[in-house]
C-alpha cells in the first residue's frame, strides 16, 4: 500500500533533502507548541527575530519528519532483472536523523549492502539511499534505524543476505549532557548469508576500507 500522494511523490523523486511532505504534519499545532516553548524558556516570541520562528520550525519539522509518511515499498518496488550473485554495497550514505529522546539531530553515514535474490531481482542504487532517508526522517534511535533498513531490504528484495552498518555522532551526547563531541556510535545488522563469517568479513572490509 502506498502512502504517497502527488506532493509526496514529487518529493520522493526529487533529490534527497527536498521533501515537501509537510501537509501530513499539523503545522499550526507545531507553531503553537513552539511559541509555548519560547515562552517557557523566557523568550519573547513576538520580538522581531522570533516572530516567524514557529512557522519556520513547523516547516522544518515537516521536512525532517517526512519519513513518517513514506513507505519503503514505494522506493524498493523499482527493480531490474540482473544476474548478480555477489554483494552490492552502497557505502558512506550521509544522513541526518533526530534522536527521539531529546529531539536533537544525530547524523553520520549508513552502509547498505545486499546479495540479490536467486531470481535476479536488484534495485537501483539510489533506492538504497532513499530507503535510509525514509527511516532517518523520523524520531529515531540508531539501533532501530539500522534494523528497519535491513528488514525493509529483506521484506521487499528477498535477498540472499543483507548488511547495514550505521556510524553516527549524536548531538545529545555532544552539545549537552555528557558533552563528548566526536564520539561515534556504530551499529550493525546482518541477515541471511551475511551471517557467514567469511562473507561478513568481506563486507566489513569493503565498508571499513577507506
Ligand atoms: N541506545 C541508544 N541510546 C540513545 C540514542 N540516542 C540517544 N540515546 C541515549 O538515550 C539516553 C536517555 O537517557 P535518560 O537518562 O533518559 O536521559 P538524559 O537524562 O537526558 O540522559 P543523558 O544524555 O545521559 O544526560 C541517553 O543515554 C542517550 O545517550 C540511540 O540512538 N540509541
Ligand atoms: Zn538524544
Amino acid at each position: 500500500m502506498t502512502h504517497f500522494d502527488d506532493e509526496d511523490l514529487a518529493a520522493a523523486h526529487g533529490p534527497a533533502g527536498d521533501s515537501k511532505g509537510g501537509h501530513k504534519v499539523d503545522r499550526p499545532r507545531i507553531e503553537a507548541a513552539v511559541r509555548e516553548i519560547l515562552l517557557a524558556i523566557g523568550e519573547d516570541p513576538d520580538r522581531g527575530g522570533l516572530k516567524d520562528t514557529p512557522k519556520r520550525v513547523a516547516k522544518a519539522y515537516a521536512e525532517v519528519f517526512a519519513g513518517l509518511h513514506h513507505d519503503p515499498v514505494d522506493v524498493l518496488s523499482t527493480t531490474f532483472d540482473l544476474d548478480h550473485e555477489e554483494l552490492v554495497l552502497v557505502k558512506d550514505i550521509p544522513f541526518y536523523s533526530t534522536c527521539e529522546h531529546h529531539l536533537v539531530p544525530f547524523h553520520g553515514v549508513a552502509h547498505v549492502g545486499y546479495i540479490p535474490s536467486h531470481d535476479g531481482k536488484v534495485t537501483g542504487l539510489s533506492k538504497l539511499a532513499r530507503l535510509v532517508d525514509i527511516y532517518a526522517r523520523r524520531p529515531q534511535v540508531q539501533e532501530r534505524l539500522t534494523t528497519q533498513i535491513v528488514e525493509a531490504l529483506v521484506e521487499h528484495l528477498n535477498p540472499r543476505g543483507a548488511i547495514v552498518v550505521v556510524e553516527c555522532e549524536h548531538m545529545c551526547m555532544s552539545m549537552r549532557g555528557i558533552r563528548k563531541p566526536g564520539a561515534k556510535t556504530v551499529t550493525s545488522a546482518v541477515r541471511g548469508q551475511l551471517h557467514d563469517p567469511a562473507t561478513r568479513a568481506e563486507a566489513m572490509s569493503l565498508i571499513l576500507g577507506r
